[in-house]
């Protein structure tokens, strides 16, 4: 059997805040096609690594490799432009457009005649891409033509999904998606993340209960105090092994 892909390769990160050593060269690896969990206690340096990777912060020491290429990204825009979609709790979506509208922003379709010479954008066509994109997530968006401040932490997620599948992205990382979700809810957002994995995307999520991690990842990184704890490879919510060395880790 030949070994898996990396999609994302770091080495030895560092981070510091003015005096404050955050991340002390940590190692990170991300295969093509894996749900990997970020785990680690309060402070631990994950939100850190992880807007390293998505060009939020420039590391002080360390390489970046996407599909095998050293990278370096002084913008979000520019880890995007690689592949790399970032999903965070207070879901950057723009409250007063619709879900169409969130799904294109930036990209907006424009038609095809005198609209092109207008610069008109071709909402129709817009429309209905969106609501094939939306179709396909597990959590139920009523009106692609609704505006978005109305709906709930799952549906804005599922939005910014849909988002990340159409534009081709090759990794989601998602900051604590089910954080603030109720138990319905959370079950369809797990859902969401099966389904980036469907449409052979990776994703990194950062997690805090360990019964969804069981449930949806495939392996585990666990960080403390800005390094690298170590790794856990994870076979589905019965394998109690797994979870208890988790639980050992993060003690
Ligand atoms: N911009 C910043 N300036 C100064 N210190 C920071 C900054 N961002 C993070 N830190 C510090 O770095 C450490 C790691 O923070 P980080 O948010 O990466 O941890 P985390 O593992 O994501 O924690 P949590 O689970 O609480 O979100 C913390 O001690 C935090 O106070």
């Amino acid at each position: 059997m030949t070994a898996p892909n990396k999609v994302v390769e770091m080495t030895g990160i560092e981070k510091r805040f003015g005096p404050v050593e955050v991340l002390r060269g940590v190692d990170f690896e991300l295969y093509e096609n894996e749900v990997l969990a970020l785990l680690g206690d309060n402070g631990a340096g994950k939100s850190t690594l992880i807007k390293t990777l998505s060009g939020y912060y420039q590391p002080d020491a360390g390489q970046i490799q996407i599909g095998g290429q050293a990278v370096s990204f002084g913008t979000p825009h520019e880890a995007r432009d690689h592949g790399i979609e970032t999903i965070y709790q207070d879901l950057a979506l723009f409250d007063n457009l619709d879900v169409a509208a969130n799904v294109f922003a930036g990209k907006e379709k424009v038609g095809g005649g005198w609209r092109k010479m207008l610069g008109f954008v071709d909402r129709k066509a817009m429309r209905n891409e969106a609501r094939e994109a939306v179709s396909q997530m597990a959590i139920n968006i009523p009106r692609i033509d609704q505006e978005v401040s109305a709906f709930s932490g799952g549906q804005r997620q599922c939005v910014a999904i849909a988002k990340s599948v159409m534009w081709g992205r090759k990794v989601v990382i998602m900051d604590e998606p089910t954080a603030a979700l109720g138990v319905r809810e959370t079950g369809k957002v797990l859902d969401l993340i099966r389904t980036l994995k469907s449409h052979n995307l990776s994703v990194i999520v950062i997690m805090h209960n360990i019964e969804h991690v069981m449930e949806v990842a495939e392996r585990a990184i666990v960080m403390r105090s800005g390094t690298r704890r170590g790794t856990v490879n994870l076979n589905g919510p019965q394998d109690r092994e797994s979870h208890d060395e988790i639980v050992k880790m993060l003690m």
